[in-house]
């Protein structure tokens, strides 16, 4: 396919998919990425020599990435107009390619465009947001026992008040759609009618269900104990409330999951291990607390979007900060990496922040692809930079007795531990 301004690698194949939606990877596979903004510049380039290092230490040669860039955010205004933030030819390029990799992109607060990130999980329908949490032996950590934090996020990546379905306060459309709701709806408990922002939370049976479904199979291919329903369905009812309702279905329905105990917990036996998995409910707030707390007792967790966005950042920084914190987007098929922070423009292209984030994302993103050898080098790295104390500024503050390194460097460092 021709492209405007993406340069296809001269060498390197497509990643395809088949009918039941695995994967075929050649050993020259072209990956498109996304730099991303502010920090975008520093991290995305450490990501790219950590894995270029681990494929070549791994494979010898015989297996390598061509690697693409793909354009959004700031740079896409520089390389195509000032008003096209999200080219179409890169999604079509991260649909086409099947797996790829981004760094962060800025949001603006209050006004503005809309979230990029969210339109890419929109326009893709990447509706599986993947956040894993664990601890790496020596990370400073605010908690006692980091070593219980071992968890899974799986939060609804398309739907809910994230979705950004909102009027502005004081435009026609805000007023229209309060007018109708307490005219025609009978809603009287708007406080305020008068330039008031509103906003639209779309939950569907359908929307939860695969998401539900995706943890629960997680849980059983992954051997894990529970899967935690996370929700606040006690105040929103018909969305978060529907949520936790329709997951229980799910796990009955598709998993044989019966009462445990009377309910409203339950539970079934793995197919593949014959052990029990317990599919359990915890209101959010005081799964905050929880994870806090008690985190030994939780494991594989599916939530809706928000709920999904900030116990992502809380359970980050039990395990040193969102630094170190990564993710995927999926759909059945298309598979987008991503780490879990932002841009954080104060430290942009000052080769400081902490590439950890990104590393990791791209270590989840080896193992997807099934170079399961590179993946394990790219953790041995990780494991070897933290535990010789040579880490970015965000560790460096905390640890005893740690050597500051650039960005760059701990690139280096965990290159030099694989
Ligand atoms: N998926 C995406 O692309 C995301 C994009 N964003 C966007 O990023 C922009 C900035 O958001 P903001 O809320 O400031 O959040 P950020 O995640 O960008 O930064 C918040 C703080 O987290 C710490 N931090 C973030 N990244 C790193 C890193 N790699 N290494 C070490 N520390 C790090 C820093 O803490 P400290 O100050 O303590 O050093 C930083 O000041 C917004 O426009 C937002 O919309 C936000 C989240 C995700
Ligand atoms: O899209 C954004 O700017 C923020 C997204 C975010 O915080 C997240 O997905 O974790
Ligand atoms: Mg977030």
């Amino acid at each position: 396919m021709g492209y405007q301004n993406i340069k296809v690698p001269a060498t390197g194949e497509k990643i395809t998919v088949n009918a039941d939606n695995s994967i075929n990877v050649p050993n020259n596979p072209i990956i498109p990425f996304i730099e991303g903004d502010g920090i975008g510049v520093d991290v995305s380039p450490a990501m790219i020599k950590v894995v270029d290092a681990a494929v070549q230490k791994a494979y010898n040669g015989e297996r390598k990435i061509s690697w693409m860039e793909v354009y959004a955010g700031e740079k896409a205004t520089h390389v195509y107009d000032q008003d096209t933030w999200m080219p179409k030819e890169t999604l079509e390029a991260i649909k086409d390619y099947v797996v790829s990799i981004k760094g962060p992109l800025t949001t603006p607060v209050g006004g503005g465009i809309r979230s990029l990130n969210v339109a890419l999980r929109q326009e893709l329908d990447l509706y599986v947001c993947q956040r894993p949490v664990r601890w790496f032996q020596g990370v400073p950590s605010p908690v006692k026992a980091p070593g219980d934090v071992d968890m899974v996020i799986f939060r609804e990546n398309s739907e809910d008040i994230y979705a950004g379905v909102e009027w502005k306060a004081g435009t026609p459309e805000a007023d229209k759609v309060i007018k109708f709701l307490r005219e025609e709806m009978g809603v009287k408990n708007i406080r305020f009618p008068e330039q008031c922002g509103i906003g639209v939370k779309p939950v569907s049976e359908e929307g939860t269900k695969r998401l539900v479904r995706k943890a629960i199979q997680y849980a059983v291919d992954n051997d894990r104990d529970s899967v935690t329903i996370v929700h606040k369905g006690n105040i929103m009812k018909f969305t978060e409330g529907a949520f936790k309702d329709w997951g229980y279905q799910v796990a009955a329905e598709e998993f044989g999951a019966e009462l445990l105990d009377g309910g409203p917990w339950m539970s079934f036996k793995n197919p593949n291990t014959g052990k029990e998995v317990v599919v359990k409910d915890v209101i959010a707030d005081a799964m905050l607390q929880q994870i806090l707390l008690r985190p030994a007792e939780y494991d594989v967790i599916a939530t809706l979007n928000l709920n999904g966005d900030y116990i992502s950042d809380a359970l980050a920084a039990e395990v040193g900060g969102i630094g170190i914190a990564p993710g995927a987007n999926l759909s059945d098929s298309v598979a987008m990496f991503e780490a879990t922070h932002g841009t954080a423009p104060k430290y942009a292209g000052q080769d400081k922040v902490n590439p950890g984030s990104v590393i990791l994302s791209a270590e989840m993103m080896l193992r997807h692809m099934g170079w399961l050898e590179a993946a394990d080098l790219v953790i041995k790295g990780v494991e070897g930079a933290i535990a010789n104390k040579t880490v970015t500024y965000d560790f460096e503050r905390l640890m005893e007795g740690a050597k500051l390194r650039k960005c760059s460097e701990f690139a280096g460092d965990v290159i030099d531990n694989m």
